[in-house]
C-alpha cells in the first residue's frame, strides 16, 4: 500500500480499554473542529488479535490518506501527559512505564510495535505515531486533591501523587454538559466513566477538582477486574500470608477482583445486574454504595451539584443501572424520572423539576483526543503532521 495524496487526509483513533481495542478514523477538519460531524468508519477488535492495529490502518488507508495514527496512552507517569509523537527514545522510557497500568499501558505498546512493524515493511507505508495521555485532563487538579499521606522524602523521590483517569472520558462529559445548559457559569458536576474501568470527577466550572482513580487507575470504584479502594494494609497482609510477589498481588488487585471476583465470574455488568445469585447481588451493591458514596463527598466539597453525568459501556447501554446508581438520593435533589422511554444519548434521568439534572451520555473519547492533538500539532498542504510553536 502506497501513500497517496490523492485521498482525503484523516486519522486514525486507537482507543485500548481493559476489555476492548476501539479504531475510528476521521477528517482532518474533525481535528480543529471539536464535536464535528463524528468518524467516517469505526470499528472494535479484542486485545490478543495480534495485528488488529495494522489491521485497522490498512482498513482507513484503503479510504483516506492517514498523516497521523493517534493512540490513547493511558500513564505517561511523571514523563508526560501532553501529546507526543513517538520515537525510538521516548518509546523506551514509554515501555518502562507498563507496571503503571498494567491492563492498559502494555496493550498501547504492542499496538505501537505492530505499527512499527508495519513501517519496517517496505510495501506498507505507516504514519506517524502520536500518544495521547488519560491523565493530561488531570494535570491540574487542587494539590490537595493531587496529595496522598506518605512521607515527603518518598514524595519528592519518585515524584508520587494522584494522577486521575480517563481524562478524555470526562473532558468529553463536562463538553456534553455544557452542550446541554448553554452559557451556564459557576456549575458544579459529577462525571462519572463506567466502563470496564470506572471513575467519577468532581467538577467546577469545567475543570476538575478531584477524581478518584490515583497513582494507577485501581483507586476508587468497584471495576469489572480491579478492586478499587483498599486498606494498604490489608494488602501487606495478604503478602505476608499467601507470599505474594509485586507481580502476583498486581493480578489479584488489577485482573481478578472488581465485581467479576467479588460475584464469582460474572465479567460483563449485564450479567451481572439481571443474575439473580447472592454473590452477584452483593457485588451491585457494592458497586452502588461506592457510587453513591463518592457522589456524596462530591456534593461536599464542590458545596452543592447542578449536575451528573453518567457515560461509558454500562451507563450507555443500561437505563435501569443508571435508574438504581442515582436511586434514594431525593435528599441530594435528585427527582430520577422512571427507567425505561427514550433510548437515545444522551438519556435525560431526572424530571425538569430536579434540583440535580442527571443525564447518560455518549463520552466521545475519539473527539476529546483529537482535540488534545490539535493544541499541540497541524497538518499541513502536504498532509504531514507539524508540531506548533509554543
Ligand atoms: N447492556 C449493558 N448493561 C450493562 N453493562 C453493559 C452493557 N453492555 C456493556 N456493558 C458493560 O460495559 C463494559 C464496556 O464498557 P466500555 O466503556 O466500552 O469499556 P472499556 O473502554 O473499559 O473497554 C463491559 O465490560 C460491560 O460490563
Ligand atoms: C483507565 C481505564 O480504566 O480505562 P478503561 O475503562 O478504558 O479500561
Ligand atoms: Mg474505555
Amino acid at each position: 500500500m502506497t501513500h497517496s495524496h490523492s485521498a482525503e487526509p484523516a486519522l486514525l483513533v486507537l482507543n485500548p480499554g481493559s476489555s476492548s481495542i476501539k479504531w475510528s478514523v476521521h477528517e482532518q477538519t474533525e481535528l480543529a473542529c471539536y464535536r464535528g460531524s463524528g468518524p467516517l468508519f469505526s470499528g472494535q477488535f479484542k486485545e490478543d488479535a495480534e495485528q488488529g492495529a495494522t489491521v485497522a490502518l490498512a482498513e482507513a488507508m484503503a479510504h483516506c490518506d492517514v498523516c497521523s495514527v493517534v493512540i490513547r496512552f493511558v500513564h505517561g507517569g511523571a514523563f508526560y501527559s501532553e501529546p507526543l509523537l513517538v520515537d525510538n527514545n521516548n518509546l523506551k522510557t514509554l515501555k518502562g512505564l507498563v507496571p503503571l497500568a498494567p491492563l492498559h499501558n502494555k496493550v498501547a505498546i504492542d499496538l505501537i510495535e505492530q505499527l512499527q512493524w508495519a513501517h519496517s515493511n517496505p510495501s506498507f507505508f505507516s504514519p506517524p505515531i502520536v500518544v495521547v495521555f488519560d491523565t493530561e485532563f488531570f494535570n491540574d487538579l487542587p494539590k490537595v486533591a493531587q496529595d496522598y499521606g506518605l512521607p515527603a522524602s518518598l514524595v519528592e523521590k519518585y515524584r508520587l501523587r494522584r494522577y486521575g483517569f480517563h481524562g478524555f472520558a470526562h473532558h468529553a462529559m463536562v463538553d456534553q454538559w455544557q452542550i446541554l445548559n448553554p452559557g451556564k457559569r459557576d456549575y458544579t458536576l459529577v462525571t462519572a466513566q463506567l466502563g470496564s474501568g470506572c471513575s467519577m470527577a468532581a467538577i467546577k466550572d469545567g475543570k476538575p477538582v478531584d477524581t478518584t482513580m490515583g497513582f494507577t487507575p485501581n483507586e476508587g470504584l468497584l471495576m469489572r477486574t480491579r478492586c478499587g479502594d483498599l486498606d494498604p494494609g490489608l494488602v501487606t497482609w495478604l503478602q505476608r500470608q499467601e507470599n505474594w510477589s509485586p507481580e502476583d498481588t498486581d493480578a489479584v488487585l488489577n485482573k481478578q477482583s472488581g465485581w467479576f471476583g467479588v460475584s464469582g465470574g460474572h465479567d460483563n455488568m449485564a450479567d451481572l445486574f439481571a443474575s439473580e445469585d447472592a454473590k452477584s447481588q452483593r457485588a451491585f451493591e457494592l458497586f452502588r454504595h461506592r457510587f453513591q458514596k463518592t457522589l456524596g463527598s462530591y456534593y461536599a466539597i464542590l458545596g452543592g451539584l447542578d449536575g451528573v453525568v453518567l457515560s461509558g459501556g454500562i451507563a450507555e447501554n443500561s437505563a435501569e443501572i443508571c435508574h438504581k446508581l442515582l436511586s434514594g438520593l431525593d435528599h441530594l435533589g435528585i427527582e430520577l424520572r422512571p427507567p425505561g422511554g427514550r433510548a437515545e444519548l444522551p438519556r435525560q434521568l431526572t424530571e425538569d423539576t430536579s434540583a440535580v439534572k442527571c443525564w447518560a451520555s455518549f463520552a466521545d473519547e475519539a473527539a476529546a483526543m483529537l482535540s488534545a492533538v490539535d493544541r499541540r500539532f497541524y497538518i499541513n498542504d502536504n498532509h504531514e503532521l507539524i508540531r506548533r510553536d509554543r
